[in-house]
């Protein structure tokens, strides 16, 4: 009997809506105030001007183009990131899951939130072995960027928007049934990203998840570093709550929605974003800082002090390289993510080469970055990626190819919000127009000839 109800679960699995009450009522409150805040903004002028592009920004990357609408959370130059109502600084001591229920609800959850929310991940956890046995018969030094955006590619076809999709569903009901694929990846996104850990690093044994701990302290104990403690999960509580989303044209988040607009589901859409994620002028920056740390300490030692760094940043420059970790597309001033680990830095870690070296740099680099080349750095302060290694390093992960992993773990939480809001909200396939080197030409003839 009791294998018979097994097996009516199992064939149901994957076509019915589990219950996750809280969260389902808040976001569809939200949708709701979001419908009306849009309508009133169409009644108020459908064809105001928002932006003007120049020819420059078309050929720059459309940087500054104001183009699109995000309402998971905001990036103001000079005070940073913004989720909902609340500032960075504000957020610092929350849980992720706490972040996720924010990022799609415009509202931090209440008391009971937490505990229902981790009965639900319990009850969703579990990578599927076939997505193993293809991690583990990848080239060993496959990057495990690769492994993140492959593992959960790999487990598309279990996609509940997909089957749903088949069988024919509302347009109204499409991000019920995205955000039942967002809730069954990140339930399953601490123990594929620690697997990669064991599998590429360790001896590939991997751990068993604890159904009583918060995802960012399962995620701890799963990447089984010695004597890692309590303070680990802090730091790691910490880092997938700063990583979490920052709106909407980040290259990560851009490309998530990009390709779950063409309705392609949350796991095609995850790794895509996992995909732009890799990059070290995006998310790979990461690693790339720890990198440069190392190299200095490699170059001058331990007691390196700020000449040194000063000169190592100036050879860096003078080989045409960027610094990482410094410069930012939109932020105009320190990253408060980056003071929220610089502040975990100073109570845990002052001790710690890599630390101090990464406060030297902080010391040296924007002077540097201010005038380099007539200042041609929009941004010469520290963003989100300057610190967070030297961290990382000082527990005993020093495998920097696999930080950006990490930032991924976080980053999902947005990809999944962003996506779950804009299909509530009925938002279209996203196609700009593009032209040719030979219209803009011949649109700038046009302007001087009518001028
Ligand atoms: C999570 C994140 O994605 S945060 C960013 C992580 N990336 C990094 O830290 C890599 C280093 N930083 C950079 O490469 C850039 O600052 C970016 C990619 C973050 C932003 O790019 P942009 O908005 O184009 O920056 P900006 O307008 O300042 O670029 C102007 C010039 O300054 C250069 N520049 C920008 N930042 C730096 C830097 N940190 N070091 C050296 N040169 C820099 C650019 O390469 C560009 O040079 P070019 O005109 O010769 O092509
Ligand atoms: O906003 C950006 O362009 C880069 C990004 O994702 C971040 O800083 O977290």
């Amino acid at each position: 009997m009791q294998q018979c109800i097994l097996l009516v679960g199992f064939c149901c699995y994957g076509l019915k809506l589990l219950d996750m009450s809280i969260l389902r009522n808040e976001i569809k409150n939200n949708l709701t105030q979001l419908k009306d805040e849009i309508d009133q903004i169409f009644a108020g002028g459908r064809d105001t001007v928002l932006s003007e592009v120049t020819v420059g920004q078309v050929y720059g990357g459309m940087r500054g183009l104001t183009a699109l609408v995000c309402n998971t959370s905001f990036v103001d130059p000079y005070s940073g990131l913004h989720v909902g109502k609340y500032t960075v600084e504000e957020l610092a001591d929350r849980f992720p899951e706490e972040i996720f229920f924010l990022l799609c609800t415009g509202k931090l959850p209440g008391l009971d939130f937490l505990s229902e929310f981790r009965n639900e991940l319990n009850e969703r956890a579990g990578v599927p072995q076939y997505t193993w046995d293809m991690l583990r018969v990848l080239p060993e030094d496959t990057h495990p960027m690769s492994m993140l955006s492959l593992g959960i590619l790999s487990m598309e076809q279990e996609s509940v928007f997909k089957k749903n999709y088949l069988k024919g569903i509302a347009k109204a009901d499409y991000w019920k049934y995205t955000l039942e694929d967002a809730l069954n990846v990140i339930a399953k996104l601490p123990e594929l990203a620690a697997g990669i850990y064991r599998i590429r690093f360790c001896d590939g044994k991997l751990i068993e998840r604890d159904p009583e701990l918060d995802w960012a302290a399962n995620l701890a104990l799963m990447l089984g570093l010695p004597d890692s403690g309590n303070e680990f999960a802090n730091l790691m509580r910490l880092y997938l709550v700063l990583h979490c989303d920052h709106e909407g044209g980040n290259v990560s988040a851009f490309t998530s929605r990009v390709v779950n607009s063409a309705l392609s589901d949350l796991y095609y859409a995850i790794s895509a974003g996992l995909n732009g994620l890799a990059g070290p002028l995006h998310g790979l920056a990461n690693q790339e800082c720890l990198r440069f740390i190392l190299a200095i300490k490699e170059k001058y030692g331990d007691d390196v002090d700020e000449s040194q760094v000063k000169q190592f940043v100036l050879d860096t420059l003078d080989g045409g390289k960027v610094i990482p970790g410094y410069g930012h597309a939109v932020l105009r001033v320190t990253d408060p993510r980056f003071k929220e680990f610089m502040n975990f830095g100073k109570q845990h870690c002052s001790d710690d080469v890599c630390y101090q070296i990464a406060n030297k740099l902080f010391h040296v680099v924007p002077d540097i970055l201010k005038t380099y080349k007539g200042g041609k750095v929009a941004n010469p302060w520290p963003n989100v990626d300057a610190a967070s290694g030297s961290l990382l390093y000082k527990y005993g992960l020093n495998q920097f190819d696999y930080y950006t992993v990490l930032f991924g773990v976080s980053r999902v939480l947005g990809f999944c919000a962003q996506n779950v809001l804009a299909q509530g909200l009925g938002q279209p396939i996203i196609r700009p127009k593009s032209v040719t080197n030979k219209w803009v030409a011949e649109k700038l003839m046009e302007n001087k000839v009518n001028s």
